[in-house]
């Protein structure tokens, strides 16, 4: 089955993979601890708005995943001191869905002292607390819903981002893992290389 993007969001663990049919030849950098989604070198030449962005960043004492430039809002909106429902809601709102061909959702998560995992569709804008593991995908699975994905604040986020790249959906691309435990943070990445 296809998902496209997709998070996973626990209450101090968290992952985010880009699965894609039309732009596979990407992958994950680390620039200073945030983590950006970008062309490999040999890609071709692209213009499309919503294949490079930042998708895991901190903010506040928390921090974000997700699959595009809402990111980098949800990430201010936590340095300002929004609560996570609040910091993760407004941009979502206000960037709304990608207006592509596929109306595709911009899918997010902040793993914090509260974590929360959002999701905004032409549809719908949920944004709800998390107490276990939880997946919101682009496609399919666009609602979020409880994952049997194992974790806690002392995994190795490289470790939970190659789980993620593995688990069984189509056209996996690359992936990130984050951790949380009492205010410290932690990223690992996969690609495929
Ligand atoms: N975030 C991403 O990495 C991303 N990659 C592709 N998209 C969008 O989704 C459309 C479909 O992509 P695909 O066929 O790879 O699932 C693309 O044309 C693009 O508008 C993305 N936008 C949201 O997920």
């Amino acid at each position: 089955m296809y998902i496209g993007r997709f998070v996973i969001v626990a209450p101090d663990f968290g992952a985010y993979r880009v699965s894609s049919r039309s732009f596979p030849n990407r992958r994950i950098t680390d620039r200073g601890g945030t983590l950006t989604v970008g062309p490999t070198p040999d890609a071709p030449e692209n213009d499309n708005p919503y294949v490079s962005y930042n998708c895991v960043r901190e903010g506040g004492d928390a921090v974000v995943v997700g699959n595009g430039s809402h990111v980098d809002p949800i990430a201010e909106k936590l340095d300002l001191g929004y609560p996570a429902r609040d910091a993760l809601a407004t941009p979502l709102l206000a960037l709304d869905y990608e207006k592509d061909d596929y109306d595709t959702p911009r899918v997010a998560g902040v793993i914090g002292e509260e974590s929360y995992v959002g999701v905004v569709r032409r549809d719908a804008l949920r944004v709800e607390a998390v107490t276990e593991p939880t997946l919101v995908a682009t496609y399919e699975e666009n609602e979020p819903t409880p994952i049997d994905f194992a974790g806690d604040a002392s995994a190795d986020p490289a470790e939970l981002a190659r789980r993620a790249y593995d688990l069984d959906y189509e056209h996996a691309v690359c992936a990130a893992g984050v951790t949380y435990d009492e205010g410290d943070v932690a990223v690992g990445y996969s690609n495929d290389e």
